[in-house]
């Protein structure tokens, strides 16, 4: 049985005492971790803060990317090093924002996962398809060419515990969510083609869903049996929301 993740991805939201606030008040509400896996995701300079919220909590921290290189003349990077040192347990590597705006293509992300996972952290690899890709019924193509690069570059041994997050990119802050269907399809082939790279060990393999989750919508797409927790923006940002939702994860 796959234990549920639950992380909130804050993105470019909020200043430091909104930071201190919200990871505290998801601390104190979480529910048993036996239930459910809870991760934040605060911005890089809200890290330290966030961690000293959340110590002697059950709620992991995460960061939202991290450097393709281990370290040196890197201007403006943060390196998984940096990362791990500060508290982190998890790190986003291809959320579809950067794939879009920052040029992070599949060779990219597959250097930032071997960073993250060299340092022992535990990357949260996105992927997912553009409505048009969907509308080409290309979606099953592109989430296994995106999969394949991370393979490509580290191989079986070097996946470890990673997650992969299925985020639709027409689904993400646009209040548009896969159904659970939809999401159930795309989960269920992409454990069939980690199956291709891990064999057995594929099905314990977590994959979340992301885009447009939120507590009225949480408990249907995380009934499906391959949708084992969701990687969560908009509704990260209040704890009654993200809270609601960890506690639909720990009761499926
Ligand atoms: O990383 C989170 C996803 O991009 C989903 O964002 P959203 O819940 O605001 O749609």
């Amino acid at each position: 049985m796959r234990h549920p993740l639950i992380a909130g991805n804050w993105k470019m939201h909020g200043l430091r005492a909104h930071a201190q606030r919200l990871a505290a008040e998801v601390a104190s509400g979480v529910p048993a971790p036996q239930a459910v896996e809870v991760a934040i995701c605060p911005p890089f300079v809200h890290l330290a803060d966030a961690a000293a919220s959340l110590a002697g909590s059950a709620v992991a921290l995460g960061a939202q990317n991290v450097a393709p290189e281990a370290e040196g003349a890197h201007t403006g990077e943060v390196s998984a090093a940096m990362l791990a040192d500060v508290g982190c347990r998890f790190v986003i590597v291809g959320h579809s924002e950067r794939r879009q705006h920052y040029g992070d293509d599949d060779a990219l992300v597959a250097r930032r996962f071997r960073q993250a996972r060299e340092a022992g952290l535990v990357p949260i690899l996105c992927v997912g398809e553009t409505l048009a890709e969907r509308e080409a019924d290309a979606t099953a193509t592109v989430v296994a060419r995106q999969v394949d690069a991370v393979f490509a570059a580290v191989g079986a041994n070097g996946f470890g515990d990673a997650v992969i997050a299925y985020e639709p990119v027409w689904a993400i802050g646009t209040g548009r969510t896969a159904t659970p269907e939809q999401a159930q399809t795309v989960h269920a082939a992409l454990r069939d083609r980690l199956a291709g790279h891990l064999g057995e060990a594929a099905a314990g393999v977590r994959l979340l869903y992301g885009g447009s989750m939120k507590p009225d919508n949480a408990a249907a797409l995380l009934s499906m049996p391959d949708v084992d927790g969701g990687l969560i923006g908009g509704a990260s940002l209040k704890a009654e929301d993200f809270l609601a939702i960890c506690r639909a994860a720990a009761e499926r």
